[in-house]
C-alpha cells in the first residue's frame, strides 16, 4: 500500500530500520549501537531488578515461603494497569508524532477495526482467542525486546533473518514457556479464567495441553530453540559483546520466568523490562530526550490521553460482563483478555503494518 501501512514483518526481521525507513543489513553503524548513558543505565537497572527478584524468589522457594495468589494477582493488575498500559499508549503517540492527518486517521481506523476483530474472535471461540492472546504477548515481548537490543547494545551477532526470528521466539517464549513448564496447572487456571470471561468451562476439552507429554514436548522444543539461538549467535558473532549481552539477558529472562510465579512475573516484565527499556531506547536516537526527567515528562504528557481512553474501554467492558469475576485472579483473567484485545492492533498496526516507522523504530 502506498499509505505507508503495509506488511513489513519480513522487512523488520531483516534488520533494524535506518532513518529513511529502509533496513540495514550486516554490520551496524557505531551511532546506531551507541545509545546514551541513560539508555544503558536503564538496561543495567532492568538486569538488577530481574536478577534481584530471581534470587529473592529462589530463596523463598528454598525456604518454602509462598507469596499468596491474591497479592500476586493484585501486583499484576496494579503494575499492568498503570505503568504498562500508560507506556503502551505512549508508544503510539511517539510513533504518530509528525505523521500526516490522513495517516493518523487510517492508523486509528485500522486500530479500532482490529480491536473489534480480536474481541469477536474471543466471543466466537474463547480458546482461539486465548491462543491469539498468548501469541501476541510473545510477539510483543520478543520483537520489542530485540528492538531495544538493536538500538542500545547492537545485534551484530544476528546475521540472518532466521537468527533474528529465533531471537524473537526465544525472548517472546521466555515470557510464557518456562513458567508453563514449572507449573502447568497454574497456567490452566489462569487460561481458564481468561476463557471463562466468555464461556465458562471452554478450556475443559483442552486440558491435555497442560499435561505431559505436551508440556515436556513444548519445554524441550523451547530449550532446543534457546540452545540454537545462543550457539548460532556465538559462532556467527565470534562471541562478541552484543552476543554476550544477548545471551546473558536471554538466560536471565528464562531464570526469572522459571522462578517468579507467572502472573506476578508478567506483571513485572511489561512495566519494568519492556516499558522501562523501551522508553530508555528513545534516548538512544538523535532527537530523543536525554535526561531521565525529560523522558518521564514526555511519557507523562504523551501517554495520558490513550491511558484514560484504554481505562474507559476496559471499564465499559467490565461493566457489561455477563459474569463478574469474584477473585483477584479472576480479574487477572479479565485484564489479560482486555489487554490482549488491544495488543493485537498494538503490534499489527503499530509495528507490522507501519512500513516507515512503527512503535519499535529507532
Ligand atoms: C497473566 C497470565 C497469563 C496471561 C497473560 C497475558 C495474556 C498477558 C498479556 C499481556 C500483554 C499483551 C501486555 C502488553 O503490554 C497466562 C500466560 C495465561 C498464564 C500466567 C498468567
Amino acid at each position: 500500500m502506498s499509505t505507508g501501512l503495509g506488511s513489513s514483518v519480513r522487512t523488520w526481521l531483516a534488520g533494524p530500520p535506518s532513518d529513511d525507513g529502509e533496513v540495514e543489513r550486516g554490520e551496524q553503524s557505531d551511532e546506531l549501537v551507541a545509545g546514551t548513558a541513560l539508555a544503558r543505565r536503564a538496561v543495567l537497572g532492568s538486569w538488577v531488578v530481574f536478577a534481584g527478584l530471581t534470587v529473592a524468589f529462589a530463596a523463598f522457594a528454598a525456604a518454602d515461603v509462598a507469596v499468596p495468589l491474591r497479592y500476586r494477582a493484585l501486583a499484576y493488575l496494579g503494575l499492568m494497569g498503570t505503568i504498562s498500559l500508560y507506556h503502551g499508549g505512549f508508544e503510539h503517540v511517539v510513533n504518530l508524532r509528525g505523521r500526516g492527518q490522513g495517516f493518523r486517521f487510517r492508523y486509528l481506523l485500522a486500530y479500532l477495526a482490529l480491536i473489534v476483530i480480536a474481541y469477536d474472535l474471543f466471543v466466537l471461540s474463547p480458546v482461539v482467542g486465548l491462543a491469539l492472546a498468548l501469541s501476541i504477548t510473545a510477539l510483543k515481548a520478543g520483537h520489542g525486546g530485540l528492538a531495544v537490543l538493536d538500538a542500545v547494545v547492537g545485534t551484530d551477532h544476528l546475521r540472518s533473518r532466521v537468527q533474528r526470528a529465533l531471537a524473537v521466539a526465544v525472548r517472546g517464549g521466555a515470557v510464557l514457556i518456562p513458567a508453563y513448564v514449572v507449573d502447568p496447572g497454574l497456567y490452566a487456571m489462569y487460561g481458564g479464567y481468561m476463557v471463562n470471561v466468555f464461556e465458562p468451562g471452554a478450556l475443559q476439552p483442552f486440558l491435555w495441553l497442560f499435561a505431559d507429554p505436551t508440556v515436556s514436548l513444548v519445554g524441550g522444543v523451547y530449550a532446543g530453540a534457546v540452545g540454537a539461538h545462543l550457539s548460532l549467535g556465538g559462532l556467527r558473532g565470534r562471541f562478541s559483546r552484543s552476543w554476550r549481552v544477548d545471551a546473558g539477558e536471554t538466560l536471565l529472562l528464562v531464570a526469572f520466568f522459571l522462578t517468579v510465579p507467572p502472573a506476578l512475573a508478567i506483571g513485572v516484565y511489561f512495566p519494568c523490562w519492556y516499558a522501562a527499556r523501551g522508553t530508555a531506547r528513545l534516548t538512544a536516537g538523535d532527537d530523543g530526550p536525554s535526561t531521565a526527567r525529560a523522558v518521564i515528562g514526555r511519557v507523562a504528557r504523551g501517554g495520558a490521553l490513550p491511558w484514560v481512553g484504554a481505562l474507559v474501554l476496559f471499564g465499559l467492558g467490565a461493566a457489561f460482563l455477563a459474569r463478574t469475576p469474584s477473585s483477584a485472579a479472576g480479574w487477572v483473567g479479565f485484564y489479560s483478555v482486555a489487554i490482549s484485545v488491544i495488543a493485537v492492533p498494538h503490534v499489527v498496526v503499530g509495528a507490522y503494518l507501519d512500513r516507515k516507522r512503527g512503535i519499535w523504530s529507532i
